[in-house]
């Protein structure tokens, strides 16, 4: 859908540019002129801008400021980021006036998005183009007017995650990314609208690396979906089991199919990478005969693999849990269940976990996950006693799901309660529980 009007997401507040919108004051000043920019070379310019965000921050007394602009026009989705040298540039190349002044600044325009994107087909816009009034769901947070969702996930197409990610949102862009940690900057910066990331699996346990970088990044859980894993030993076409020297795939993977590879006679070495497509994608690109990596059978279709045997998790109701993240949190309902994802770190004194978890208990509220994992600033607590002299502890971080909104009184109070026995508190998100029944789900 092709949007001509100009809008502005601002910190998760979504406006239609206006003049009251260019008044806005430092630190924003920068980010504000940029706008006016555009705005006023909108009506002719052969860009037609979808949607605009940005952000702007202080880094050791300097604002530096980032610029998403989506451009919708063709169906197609091109995001370009403007750093505030790119602004400044951009902005010595304004006049203001109209006529001959204003074709020349479209066309400086157009020549600078080209030299910026190399994408020079740009359409004509239509000349009339009247303001479209503000509705309630401009000021949701995204999807954004239109434009397609896009959902970072980690490991290339094929992997597990994508299909996490196009279950949780079955229209979306998937947006795959290297590493953990670049699908939750993705978000950060605005090249995504939300992150779909691995938690938990039903065989291999916790994904302790989300659980960090959960604490690490400000973004909030806004919902979880859980996906049947059903793993495939895939080969270059005419390997057969006795050539294998190796196994490749994603450590869960690995951890998800270790008895079953054994029972087909496969001790061969193995080795993690970082993901179960990625590890396909490899031995295809480089026409490896002695080596099959674990993976979805759509990594099969997409690099051109034969399965050489279907369904090797030890468990046939292989699940993992992801959850889906976003910039802004939902508002909690009570119409529906949901879950909450609180850490804390406990106070010091005696009893004081399980004064925590009696918290819940006591409220009749369900737990559903708790997972500590060390903290990283402060790992070790040394006590002196003067009996038996000193002893070393360990100190944790408490990760904790239990089935209750935080617009839900008992949940509110459980809060209330734990605040007296943690040092530290963060709600990571509430977000509607993934009730779909897994039974019957496609095998991936
Ligand atoms: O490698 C992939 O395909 C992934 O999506 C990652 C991942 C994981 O991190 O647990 C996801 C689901 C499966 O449990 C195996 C691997």
């Amino acid at each position: 859908m092709a949007c001509d009007e100009l809008y502005c997401t601002f910190f998760g507040q979504t406006m239609q540019i206006s003049s009251a919108s260019l008044r806005m004051s430092s630190p924003f000043s920068d980010f504000a002129m940029r706008l006016s920019t555009l705005r006023r070379s909108g009506r002719k310019s052969p860009l037609r801008i979808g949607c605009m965000h940005g952000y702007s921050n202080r880094t050791n007394g300097r604002i530096t400021s980032q610029m998403g602009i989506e451009n919708n026009t063709h169906g197609e989705h091109h995001s370009y980021l403007y750093n505030q040298h790119l602004v400044q540039e951009r902005m010595s190349m304004e006049n203001s006036g109209d006529g001959q002044q204003q074709q020349q600044q479209d066309l400086a325009e157009r020549a600078y998005l080209v030299q910026v994107n190399g994408y020079d087909s740009l359409a004509t816009p239509k000349d009339l183009n009247l303001p479209r009034p503000l509705s309630i769901s401009d000021f949701a947070p995204a999807p954004m007017h239109g434009s397609t969702l896009r959902v970072a996930y980690q490991g290339v197409p094929g992997a597990y995650s994508e299909a996490a990610a196009c279950k949780a949102y079955p229209e979306c862009e998937p947006v795959p990314c290297e590493q953990f940690e670049a699908a939750f900057q993705a978000v950060e910066l605005w090249l995504a609208d939300r992150a779909v990331l691995p938690v938990e699996n039903s065989l291999g346990g916790s994904i302790h690396r989300n659980y960090d970088l959960l604490l690490r990044h400000r973004l909030h859980i806004v919902g979880e979906v859980q996906l049947p894993v059903h793993h495939c030993l895939l080969a270059m076409p005419g390997v057969s089991k006795a050539d294998l020297r190796r196994v490749i795939s994603h450590p869960q993977a690995l951890a998800q199919c270790e008895h079953t590879l054994t029972r087909l006679g496969l001790s061969v070495a193995r080795e993690a990478v970082d993901d179960t497509a990625g590890a396909a994608q490899f031995i295809a690109e480089n026409n490896l005969r002695d080596t099959a990596a674990i993976a979805s059978n759509r990594a099969a279709e997409i690099y051109g693999m034969n399965i050489l045997a279907n369904g090797i998790q030890d468990d046939a109701g292989n699940v993992t849990r992801f959850v889906m993240l976003a910039r802004e949190p939902i508002i909690p309902r009570v119409d529906r269940p949901f879950k909450t994802s609180i850490v804390f770190a406990k106070e010091e004194a005696t009893g004081s976990l399980f004064k925590v978890l009696s918290a819940f208990a006591f409220r009749d509220i369900n737990l559903t996950k708790i997972e500590s994992r060390p903290q990283r600033k402060k790992p070790l607590r040394i006590v002196d006693d003067n009996n038996s002299g000193k002893s070393q502890y360990f100190e944790y971080l408490f990760y904790i799901d239990f089935e209750a909104s935080m617009a839900d009184k008992r949940a509110q109070n459980a809060l209330a309660e734990l605040q007296e026995f943690t040092s530290f508190l963060r709600v990571l998100g509430s977000y509607p529980m993934d009730v779909t029944p897994l039974v019957g789900s496609p095998p991936l």
